[in-house]
């Protein structure tokens, strides 16, 4: 029976870099992964997932409103598909992460998807939500605070690198806007 894992963690915890790890692990073995990353997440090139180790795919892109069910069973009509690698998960809308259960249950192909746990606010995105509550497997991948404790938050910043309170929850960027620090710190930049 296939399974629906969900990785998740603050940024800069590998998680791409896990995911591409497991694409490899599959290829080696002959088999088809398919990776799909979020279509507004464009930091590294569109359709395309990287770390820097060196390990580069391209990827499908998916938006909100596509329904992924739909072209999973397309795409597993054409070729068989043994693996689904889903990156920049948080994005996913409710609709679509029932879609994707509907893929390991249906289809009976695992789904692995890699995302974020919550927001630089410290709420739950749609997708981490949805993960959260219908996923087989959580497993958090932990990266560290300056201070050596776990990241579990991450702060947005503005150009002087002070930390945002309040925004849109979706900004996409990397080192130059967000920093993962643990709960202590993520507080005390917001002066809590
Ligand atoms: N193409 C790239 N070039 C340079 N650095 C990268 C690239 N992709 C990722 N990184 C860096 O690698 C580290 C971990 O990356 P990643 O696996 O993307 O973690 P996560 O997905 O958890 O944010 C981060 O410091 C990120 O800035
Ligand atoms: C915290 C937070 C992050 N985002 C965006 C910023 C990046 O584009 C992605 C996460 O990338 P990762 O390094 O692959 O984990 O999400 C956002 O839009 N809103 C937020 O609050
Ligand atoms: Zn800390």
């Amino acid at each position: 029976m296939a399974q629906m894992y969900f990785y998740y963690s603050a940024m800069n915890a590998g998680k791409s870099t896990t995911l591409l790890q497991s694409s490899f692990n599959y290829r080696e073995r002959g088999m088809t992964p398919v990776i799909f990353t979020a279509a507004i997440d464009d930091r590294y090139g569109k359709g395309k997932v990287s770390s820097r180790i060196g390990l580069q795919e391209d990827a499908e892109l998916f938006s909100t409103s596509d329904d992924l069910y739909a072209r999973l069973q397309d795409m597993n009509a054409t070729k068989k598909v043994d693996c689904v690698l889903i990156d920049e998960c948080q994005f996913l809308t409710k609709v679509q992460v029932y879609q994707l259960t509907e893929v390991v249950d249906k289809l009976n192909i695992p789904v692995l998807c890699y995302g974020l746990r919550s927001d630089f606010r410290g709420e739950l995105f749609e997708g981490s939500r949805y993960l959260l509550a219908w996923a087989d497997k959580l497993v958090e991948l932990k990266t560290i605070c300056h201070c050596g404790r776990k990241a579990n938050m991450v702060i947005r910043q503005d150009a002087s690198g002070k930390a945002i309170a309040d925004g849109d929850q979706v900004e996409i960027g990397g080192n130059d806007r967000y920093v993962s620090v643990c709960r202590k710190h993520y507080k005390e930049a917001l002066g809590r």
